[in-house]
């Protein structure tokens, strides 16, 4: 089995509520209250500037210029692509610059973040991978869980270019490359070994959930 594969598979359930959970249903049917959409993006951009972090030190710890590049590209694409998804929403929710610094991290995601850069300092390059493959392949997930239960889900004014950004081609490519690379650098992974990439895997999945449920109740 792929370690991508026992990854997935340890965390199915986690998986199966995302697409459940009211804060993504109601961007499929385009019904999610715009005050709770405004505090996910705010929160999500704080997130984001913390994420690309991890695979900045990713680089450092890389142990071939492949992976190296692969965290590279990654940084590249967080800070100049995905965060224009973000742009965008606060644009149209007119958030200046003063009221996104003067929002703080809810505790979820100051949670999640502190865990994966501890993961980042503390680890070698595939637990990085470990740790940021359930954020990067659980939103390619979601919004193609969505068009497929509602395909007209991008067409909405609001919410569709959240959905086709997350289900497009720049952010679903990244995702290729991020499993091959684990299952690559883990392939003669032992049981112990696997078994903490899985422990690191499920608590990010965990945090993933837990960050849907913040946004749900807009939580300080
Ligand atoms: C919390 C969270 N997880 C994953 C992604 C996808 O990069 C995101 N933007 N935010």
């Amino acid at each position: 089995m792929k370690t991508t594969e026992r990854l997935l598979s340890a965390t199915a359930d986690i998986w199966a509520a995302y697409n459940a959970h009211p804060f993504v249903m109601g961007i499929q049917d385009g019904t999610l209250a715009r005050d709770k959409f405004k505090y996910y993006i705010l929160q999500d951009y704080l997130y984001l500037e913390e994420y690309a972090k991890v695979f900045a030190i990713g680089i450092a710890k890389a142990k071939s210029l492949d992976t190296m590049r692969l965290f590279s590209r990654q940084v590249n694409f967080l800070t100049e692509g995905e965060m224009n998804i973000h742009r965008g929403y606060m644009g149209a929710f007119t958030v200046s610059q003063e009221e996104l610094s003067a929002t703080p991290r809810a505790l979820d995601n100051l949670s999640y973040t502190s865990y994966m850069l501890r993961v980042a300092y503390e680890e070698g390059e595939a637990e990085i991978l470990a740790a940021i493959l359930s954020c990067a392949y659980s939103y390619e997930v979601i919004a193609k869980t969505i068009l497929k239960n509602n395909p007209r889900a991008a067409e909405h004014p609001f919410y569709g270019n959240w959905v086709k950004g997350y289900a497009g081609s720049d952010f679903c490519d990244g995702n290729v490359v991020l499993l091959d690379t684990l299952n690559f650098l883990t392939c003669n992974y032992t049981e112990d070994q696997l078994q903490h990439l899985t422990d690191i895997f499920v608590a990010c999945s965990r945090y993933e959930l837990a960050f849907w449920e913040m946004a749900w109740n807009m939580s300080k």
